[in-house]
């Protein structure tokens, strides 16, 4: 059964300044449940950050209900949000780490004079201070996680970007939370350390059933490690879902224009009309972009449009990526028969859940005619 670990209710936050004022969360609901990896994203400016913090309180709602882990964050005294914090890690793009401590202090910061259950004498119940070895042992096996008890010793300025994440998503980690906040965590590396540190959530997700909430402004991002998704525009949530339904059918452009970053298809449409096939193409052929998630890349699409509808698909692009182990397929093809038999070949595409994009021959017409 799905467990909701995060429930944020008409969530409203409202910054006034001076002669203005920022309506920066605008009456949001969002249910984040037990075991997700929750891709929030937005441009710069949507609200992303706010939103989340949130959820330990960082930013106070202006009104709103706010359910973490089944309590009410707002009704809680100052001791008691300190304690429900502690099961809600976070991490941040600029890794927020003491310059002046080696990576195992770091790390050990937030544990210093933190309390631990234990069993008296007699067998009962006590919580004491942990203890120095205890920390040892625990930052040890922190950074055995993330891979880098070679680099205890060293300073943060002695590591590369993405070593200095890890090292903040162990410090994360440090106080056992059942919930990660990932805000904008891999927006200053590279690709490829980009891939690595969200591989290394993506196993923590796994290993540890750690929720996780991913603020990002990359939909890359999400498509690597994402089972559902948020986009963000203007204060509100304007579309959400599974991560798959998302791509097989987004309906806001935003959404769209997010999903197409990760595909390159503007590039991929620019080329393919410079190509003969389209450029000396007649009406009624058509060039048009099929999109289609799972089931229907085992369907031989090109041939049935062939057989049965006297349609010939010419394939100028194609690109098939996995999504959470799902086939998801973009192709850019001309589609030549009569007007007749084209019409029934949509019809087709459309009861094979392929979605069907018009696209104009020449950039001049615009990008897109239906
Ligand atoms: N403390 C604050 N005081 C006033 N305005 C704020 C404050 N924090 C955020 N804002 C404003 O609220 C809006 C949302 O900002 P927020 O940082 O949440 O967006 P974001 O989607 O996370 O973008 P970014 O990735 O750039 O941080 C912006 O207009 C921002 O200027």
């Amino acid at each position: 059964m799905a467990e909701p670990v995060i429930e944020l209710k008409q969530v409203d936050v409202n910054f006034s300044e001076k002669n203005k004022s920022v309506h920066a969360v605008d009456h949001v609901d969002l249910t984040v449940e037990r075991g997700d990896i929750y891709g929030i994203v937005g441009y710069s400016g949507a609200g992303k950050s706010t939103l989340v913090r949130t959820i330990n309180l960082l930013q106070r709602p202006t009104s709103g209900q706010v359910t973490v882990l089944g309590q009410d964050m707002l009704s809680l005294s100052a001791a008691d949000l300190r304690g429900e914090r502690r099961r809600i890690g976070m991490i941040f793009q600029h890794f927020n780490l003491m310059n002046s401590l080696t990576i195992a202090g770091n790390v050990a910061f937030p544990l210093k004079g933190t309390y631990v259950k234990d069993k008296d004498k007699n067998g009962n119940e006590i919580s004491r201070k942990i203890t120095k070895q205890e920390i040892n042992k625990k930052v040890s096996d922190l950074l055995e996680l993330v891979g880098l008890n070679e680099r205890a010793a060293a300073y943060p300025t002695e590591l590369s970007g993405g070593q200095k994440q890890r090292v903040g998503i162990a410090r994360a980690l440090a106080s056992d939370p059942e919930i990660l906040i990932s805000d904008e965590a891999t927006s200053a590396l590279d690709p490829k350390t980009t891939s690595s540190i969200l591989e290394l959530l993506a196993s923590l997700n796994k290993r540890l059933g750690l929720t996780i909430v991913l603020i990002t402004h990359e939909m890359e991002a999400v498509k690597q490690v994402c089972n559902k998704v948020a986009v963000m525009d203007d204060g509100r949530i304007i579309e959400r879902g599974d991560l798959l339904h998302i791509f097989a059918a987004p309906q806001q452009q935003l959404t769209k224009d997010f999903i197409d970053t990760t595909i390159q298809i503007d590039e991929a449409i620019e080329a393919v009309r410079d190509q003969p096939a389209v450029r000396n193409l007649k009406a009624p052929d058509q060039l048009v972009r099929l999109t289609y998630v799972g089931a229907s890349t085992d369907q031989p699409l090109v041939a049935t449009l062939f057989k049965e509808y006297n349609v010939t698909a010419n394939i100028l692009f194609g690109d098939i990526q996995i999504l959470q182990g799902t086939p998801f397929g973009n192709l850019l093809v001309v589609l030549s028969g009569t007007a007749d038999d084209l019409n029934r070949a949509f019809e087709y595409l459309k009861q094979s859940d392929v979605t069907v994009q018009h696209l104009s021959a020449t950039a001049e017409k615009g990008a897109t005619k239906a």
